[in-house]
């Protein structure tokens, strides 16, 4: 059981085990969940999720009055997420016109919706305004241009924000690291001046206020103060996106800040240095989503060389994250979590071809044998989100678990989904 006390920070909230000695998560027994849904496949917790979403919303309703939680629906993009954390009363934020057409598939009213993106195109554009999205985050000179001209055409006056990346980085990895000057994302703060004076003579745009996200997956609170005190030189404004980026545990030893003290950090730099009459908004992705989720495998081959390699029935096309970050997960077996942590150590190797598609590196397991389901946590952000098709392997399922009770809200693709698009 010690084994599985050290994984309850990257497991789903709620997890345990039963008498069988078989993880549970959202009541559901792990073993009987892969024999039903198939492997590889997301198991969410739906629980989890609505448990963070109200731990934001409470920890913010607690230090301010006007405020709004923005789901990053980049880390966990389906209608069914969508759906619950509208529900939650939550608030979107989308990065294409695809997210835009999931988010209002999933039931958020378009009122409530922010539409980002660097590259945003005309049509993402228009498809935005004609849908009546309530905010549009610019990020260009050239967005602010084309957008003016697709809301003039309509008649629209719609409202604005602008990305600012204020030089200041959050501590992270080199590719999730957003806030620096030199960034495909934002305005610098000198460009951010002259956007501000270009949007002030602007008849169909109206800025209300200024956005930040200066980097994803940080562990450390320090980069937010003086990031805010940057936005504070570019004027006074009624609301501010402070963006989200609050890590979470991927491993045993990983302590995240916890949400109270991330909100506290965000909303004390916004009393203190901003003011207390301003419209807050925080828009985080991963730390809602991450860790409700668990990847189930299936062992297909044993290999033992210079290693032990494990190989599993899927690999970097549903997590990506270990090849483009060098990230770090957990792993045990399903029918045996209780031995969590102890055994022979290995390499859980994905099945493609490429010899860095490795999902764990040098993990303990007990005794692998071809058959075993293999458990990683932590994979409910950027995980389905970054699926993907190589060597022709179809997407996994997403399966909600609640109160023993599991169903699937996206379903497997078939090979013939892989051809449906060749002519
Ligand atoms: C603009 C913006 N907002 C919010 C997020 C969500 O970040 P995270 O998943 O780190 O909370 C991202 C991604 O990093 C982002 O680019
Ligand atoms: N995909 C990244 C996060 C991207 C953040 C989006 N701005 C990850 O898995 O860590």
């Amino acid at each position: 059981m010690a084994a599985t006390q050290q994984l309850s920070n990257v497991l789903p909230l709620g997890s345990s085990i039963n008498d069988l000695g078989h993880l549970e998560i959202g009541g559901c027994d792990a073993v009987e969940l892969a024999r039903e849904f198939g492997t590889p496949a997301y198991f969410v917790a739906e629980d989890d999720i609505r448990t963070r979403a109200r731990a934001f919303v409470e920890a913010l309703r607690a230090r301010h009055d006007d405020f709004d939680v923005l789901f990053a629906s980049k880390a966990f993009p389906c209608t069914a997420v969508y759906r619950l954390l509208a529900e939650e009363g939550l608030v979107c934020d989308v990065a294409s016109g695809g997210e835009l057409h999931l988010a209002l598939r999933g039931g958020f009213d378009a009122s409530r919706i922010y539409l980002h993106g660097n590259a945003k195109s005309l049509a993402e554009l228009e498809q935005a305004i004609d849908a009546g999205v309530g905010h549009v985050v610019l990020d260009s000179f050239m967005d602010i241009d084309r957008l003016e001209r697709v809301a003039a055409d309509r008649g629209v006056h719609q409202a604005v924000l602008i990305r600012v990346t204020p030089g200041v980085a959050g501590r992270t990895h080199a590719k999730i690291s957003t806030g620096q000057a030199d960034s495909k994302f934002g305005f610098g703060l000198d460009d951010a001046r002259l956007a501000i004076e270009r949007l002030r003579r602007s008849n169909s745009l109206n800025l209300v206020g200024l956005h930040m996200h200066i980097g994803s997956q940080l562990l450390s609170l320090e980069a937010y103060r003086p990031a805010v005190e940057a936005l504070a030189t570019l004027g006074d404004f009624p609301t501010y996106n402070f963006g989200g980026g609050l890590g979470v545990a991927y491993t045993a030893g990983q302590q995240p800040p916890a949400i109270e003290d991330y909100i506290d950090t965000k909303i004390s730099a916004l009393h203190e240095i901003l003011g207390r009459d301003k419209r807050i908004l925080i828009e985080p992705g991963r730390s809602l989503v991450a860790n409700s989720t668990v990847t189930i495998y299936t062992v297909e081959t044993i290999k033992r060389n210079v290693s032990t390699w494990v190989g599993v029935d899927g690999g970097m096309s549903d997590n990506l994250r270990p090849m483009l970050y060098g990230s770090v997960y957990e792993a045990f077996f399903a029918d045996r979590a209780a031995l969590a942590g102890t055994g022979e150590r290995a390499h859980v190797a994905g099945k493609h071809c490429e010899s860095g598609d490795v999902i764990v590196r040098d993990v303990p397991l007990h005794e692998p044998k071809a058959g075993d389901l293999l458990v990683t946590p932590a994979t409910g952000a950027y995980g389905h989100a970054m699926a993907n098709n190589y060597n022709g392997i179809p997407r996994p399922p997403v399966i909600f678990c609640k109160d023993g009770d599991a169903r699937v809200v996206v379903r497997r693709e078939t090979y013939d989904d892989l051809a449906a698009r060749d002519v």
